[in-house]
């Protein structure tokens, strides 16, 4: 099946910052997909241009089929979107807007539309100035929901929304998911992410940090505890390929998260001289997310040869690991 949203080498470039710099991202139909970011990572900008708000530097990408720098007005009416904050025309009631909005849908949009405020315990009669935070972002979803898009797409969607409605909300997207309709949705709250995305890519400052469903993610990444008898001795690279994803060291102990490891790197790992202990487990995904969003993480340059050409460094051989990686 062809998925809904096919990103390659997407770069927006703004007068003073590089907000993607050459995304590839394909987002298979059927799913909840989670982008997780911090602060700037360019999510929404990558939202606005799939919704067609913004025109990429340079790269392409399609959703449902088409292009949004192209079919824009299509991609719209296809597609549901709830912006971190969602226009609403101040001076209507819910009633108003949502006759507005459902002229430029089938005649299916108004009775959902109702039902939906109904459910959310909106009054129709209510003028939109007036209505809270919270009530906003359930009439925004509402508009979005009601010409039931095959692809959903909300940036920071629970915010403002009480924890129940938050719950309901997103437990309702999963029955989305199951129906073979995508919600692609830009968050900062792990916890709820981590209990109804069943695929997750971390952006970090314009760039995919990783990508994939996240059962194997939270399966293939250790957080991997290390005790040294010294703290100035060196950690050589895994032969098995394993990718240090951050690294931290406090003393004699350093603390890593290594992805697609393999057992025989523990075991490995302990046969080294000078090393006191390891213990490993699973990172959570709150973890994982750090990890790859920690900038001064890993140093990798430490990381030069694989174990079956380096023993562990001792304090003098530290310098020469260094000067062998530049
Ligand atoms: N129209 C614009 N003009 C100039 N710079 C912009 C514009 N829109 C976004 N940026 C910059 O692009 C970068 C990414 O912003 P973006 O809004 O995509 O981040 P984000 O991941 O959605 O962040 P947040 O979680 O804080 O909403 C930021 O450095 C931001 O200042």
């Amino acid at each position: 099946m062809d998925p809904i949203i096919d990103i390659s080498q997407l770069t927006m470039r703004f007068r003073r910052c590089h907000a993607l710099r050459g995304v590839d991202l394909t987002i298979p139909a059927g799913t909840v997909f989670a982008l997780l970011g911090e602060n700037g990572a360019g999510k929404t900008t990558m939202i606005r241009i799939l919704t067609g708000f913004q025109k990429p530097t340079s790269g392409t990408c399609r959703a449902c089929g088409l292009d949004p720098t192209r079919d824009a007005q299509q991609i719209r009416r296809r597609i549901g979107y709830v912006s971190d904050s969602p226009p609403l025309y101040d001076w209507m009631t819910v009633s108003q807007i949502g006759g507005f909005a459902g002229s430029f849908y089938e005649n299916s949009f108004w009775p959902t539309y109702e039902d939906l405020c109904k459910r959310y315990q909106i009054q129709m009669d209510q003028k939109v100035k007036h209505l809270s935070k919270g009530q906003r972002a359930k009439v925004a979803l509402s508009l979005a929901l009601a010409h039931d898009p095959e692809l959903l797409i909300m940036d920071e969607p629970t915010s403002g929304l009480d924890p129940k409605v938050r719950r309901n909300f997103l437990e309702s997207m999963i029955d989305r998911a199951a129906t073979g309709r995508t919600v692609l949705l830009s968050s900062h709250q792990i916890n709820e992410v981590e209990r109804v995305a069943d695929h997750i890519a971390i952006l970090h400052q314009g760039k995919i940090r990783l990508v994939g469903a996240l059962d194997t993610i939270r399966a293939s990444i250790q957080q991997v505890t290390i005790n040294l008898d010294d703290p100035l001795r060196t950690i050589p690279t895994f032969s098995s390929g394993a990718e240090v994803l951050s690294e931290e060291r406090s003393g004699r102990s350093v603390q890593m998260y290594l992805q697609d490891s393999q057992p025989n790197d523990m075991a490995q790992l302990r046969d080294l001289s000078g090393v006191v202990s390891v213990n490993h487990r699973q990172a959570t995904l709150e973890e994982i997310f750090v990890a790859c969003t920690t900038d001064d993480g890993p140093s990798f340059g430490q990381h030069t040869k694989p174990y079956d050409e380096q023993e562990l460094g001792d304090t003098e051989t530290h310098d020469a690991l260094w000067a062998s990686s530049r």
